[in-house]
């Protein structure tokens, strides 16, 4: 089999360790998904999904075991190294857009490539297509307020994407929507990321979502199965 994109191995996280309120969220969790996988994060309403996610995506660390990005251990290294390898290999999506409300759809996706020292006229070609392909193309020169709540979602898929990630990380990416535009805008997100041969982790409430993924794992007592 060809290298995990991600690997978890008995992670474990504990918060307020020592004090009245410690609570032990992760007791020795592991995952590991393969290149172009799908794979649902299902857990019940406080089981430790966000807390698992910002291990997986190196914006939290683990108290014990080790969280490895295409085969490169980050478990110990540095602050930088931890930076280096979020911003090149992994892509994010919150129930919430977090879209800046100042900047046009278009810029909302040019901007992660310019700091990435990608060129305006590539950055700006790749944000319209990637509007495009998730069915927002006419929507390019408007700002996050005039826009849908599915088609802000949409536009928030396409910034993580912008910058060419092996790894997609999404919390919730539907739960703000009903049910007919989580539906479709789950949609567009699968057809993104089986276009570009993404893996991708994505915590859903939703069943009928997770079914259509290519496998489902559940976060309970701290351990996913
Ligand atoms: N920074 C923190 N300090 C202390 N406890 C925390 C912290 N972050 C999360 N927790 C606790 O850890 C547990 C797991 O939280 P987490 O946010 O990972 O759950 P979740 O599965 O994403 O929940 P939800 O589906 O409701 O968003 C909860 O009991 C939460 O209260």
């Amino acid at each position: 089999m060809s290298e995990p994109v991600l690997a978890l191995e008995r992670v474990e996280k504990v918060y307020n360790r020592d004090l009245p309120s410690e609570v032990q969220v992760l007791r020795g969790a592991s995952l590991a998904i393969a290149p172009g996988e799908v794979v649902a994060l299902v857990a019940p309403s406080g089981a430790g999904k966000s807390t698992l996610l910002h291990i997986a995506g190196l914006l939290d660390t683990a108290d014990r075991g080790s969280v490895r990005i295409g085969g490169q251990e980050m478990t110990g290294a540095s602050d930088r190294r931890r930076t280096m390898a979020r911003r090149a290999d992994i892509g994010f999506v919150y129930q919430f857009h977090h879209l800046l409300p100042e900047f046009s759809a278009l810029e909302n996706i040019v901007l992660p490539q310019l700091a990435a020292g990608v060129r305006a006229r590539v950055a700006e070609a790749r944000a319209r297509d990637l509007l495009v392909s998730v069915g927002v193309g006419a929507r390019a020169d408007h700002r996050p307020s005039a826009l849908s709540g599915g088609e802000q979602q949409r536009v928030a898929f396409c910034r993580a994407l912008a910058n060419g990630p092996r790894l997609l990380l999404a919390d919730e990416p539907t739960g703000n929507l009903d049910p007919a535009t989580s539906d479709t805008v789950f949609g567009a997100l699968m057809g993104l990321v089986r276009e570009t041969g993404l893996a991708a982790l994505i915590a859903t409430h939703n069943l009928e979502l997770a079914a259509r993924m290519d496998r489902i794992l559940h976060l309970e007592d701290g351990r996913l199965a």
